[in-house]
């Protein structure tokens, strides 16, 4: 094994491509297996965002790749995939050429050195670059049709970082203090590639981390004067706390431990309060109806692209068929649990037909149109009266993450 400094983080970067290209897992569930063993954050840091660039550019990446081998390489061949991690070094980090000949050529011991340098020699000579924007995998630009070319640009560069206040009246006291920008009260955007433990106001819980999109939902149910709320598949949280903070009596159901770990830890540092309850949403009944129930589905998560380049390439229609079986049956539940008169939000940050608008059409409550002035400006409801929030849209103020909300009345 090689002793050379920074090797390390370019063997786990290569550990997390397998992990979302070969079998299909997240980035985040595949961290902490391929970074075991990786003391400094830095270096941590430094393999999720090699990875991150070669997902983000993969397409762009393997066309440069083909142009300078006589033979294609095959889509799964690793010396492919160590060339990927090459170029996006060289083309989307600046690191310099020969620093990552010293750290990634150790990857192909005993394999196709030569043949990885050769390519990377040749395309450095001719000084390729990228396009402005990442080329979408064919799959998902026929998928996301129309909205393709709009989201492409904003999918260049992570996003900026949101964040949602516990008052929204401290918006303004927040914003100058951090140095950011309010596309509404209660919302704070920074620049990105800030750490957010040593931001001012974490520790004393004075805001939490959210994408704009995701914290539409909860402010589509507006104030909540002590009346009760259940926030369905609420792990981490955010939603769990906006209700909390806006006057909600709030049940927060997940079913997974680990979430909800982090769910009391959010609801610790906020010193806000929700009943938790740990349980499976497709056997558990309540035993009072709501005012109001969110349901924040789990979905694909493919809105999130920006932040997690990994679902460009690992869902497709199976995965996506999977999950709107799953939301379809939590529907039929959650639309059962109100009172007279209570609404439901349905919200996923996915940016499929399949898992928003076709799940809102069957659903039976009457429909409760969401209005233009309840969103930052610059967002319209759809003609059904829908929210489909999309990267490419907001392009001045940094995008937001793809998000389809419905809010219905029993
Ligand atoms: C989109 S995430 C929720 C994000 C959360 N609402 C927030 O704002 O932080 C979906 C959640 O659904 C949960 N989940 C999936 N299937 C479930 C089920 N059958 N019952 C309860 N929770 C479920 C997952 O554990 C996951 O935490």
């Amino acid at each position: 094994m090689t002793d050379t400094a920074g090797f390390p983080a370019r063997r786990a970067a290569l550990r997390l491509m397998d992990a979302v290209l070969r079998r299909g897992e997240t980035l985040e569930q595949a961290a902490p297996g391929a970074l075991r063993g990786i003391e400094r954050s830095d270096d941590r840091a430094l393999a999720r965002a090699i990875a991150g660039e070669a997902l983000r550019w993969l397409v762009d990446l393997d066309a440069l790749i083909d142009t300078a081998t006589r033979q294609r390489l095959a889509d799964d061949a690793k010396v492919r995939t160590v060339l990927r991690l090459m170029l996006a070094q060289t083309l989307r980090l600046d690191t310099p050429p020969h620093a990552v000949v010293a750290t990634c050529l150790p990857l192909l011991d005993g394999g196709p050195r030569r043949l990885a340098h050769g390519v990377f020699s040749t395309l450095s000579k001719r000084r390729v670059t990228l396009p402005d924007a990442p080329t979408l995998p064919d799959a998902v630009h026929m998928r996301w049709g129309a909205l393709a070319d709009q989201i492409a640009p904003a999918l260049a560069a992570p996003p900026p970082l949101d964040l949602t206040l516990k008052d929204a009246a401290t918006t303004q006291e927040w914003a100058d203090r951090l140095g950011g920008i309010s596309l509404m009260p209660g919302h704070v955007r920074l620049a990105r590639g800030q750490a957010v433990e040593t931001l001012e106001g974490f520790g004393e819980g004075a805001w939490w981390v959210q994408d704009l999109a995701a914290s539409l939902p909860a402010r589509l149910l507006g104030p909540g004067k002590g009346r009760s709320v259940l926030d369905l598949c609420s792990a981490p949280g955010g939603k769990t706390l906006q209700l909390a903070a806006n006057g909600w009596r709030v049940t927060s159901l997940d079913m997974s431990a680990k979430r909800l770990e982090r769910l009391h830890e959010n609801l610790a540092r906020t010193g806000l309060v929700a009943d938790v309850i740990e349980a499976d949403a497709l056997q558990w009944q309540p035993k009072l109806p709501f005012d109001a129930v969110l349901l924040d589905a789990p979905c694909t998560a493919t809105g999130t692209c920006r932040r997690h380049p990994d679902v460009l390439h690992r869902i497709g229609p199976r995965q996506i068929a999977e999950m709107a079986e799953l939301q379809a049956k939590l529907l039929d539940r959650a639309q059962r649990w109100l009172v007279p008169g209570g609404r439901l939000v349905y919200a996923t940050c996915s940016l499929e037909e399949a898992e928003g608008e076709d799940q809102a059409a069957r659903i039976t409550l009457t429909p409760d149109l969401i209005r233009a002035e309840e969103l930052p400006r610059g967002l319209a409801p759809t003609s059904q009266g829908w929210l489909r929030t999309h990267p490419g849209l907001l392009p001045e103020a940094g995008g937001l993450d793809g998000f389809f909300i419905a809010r219905f009345v029993r």
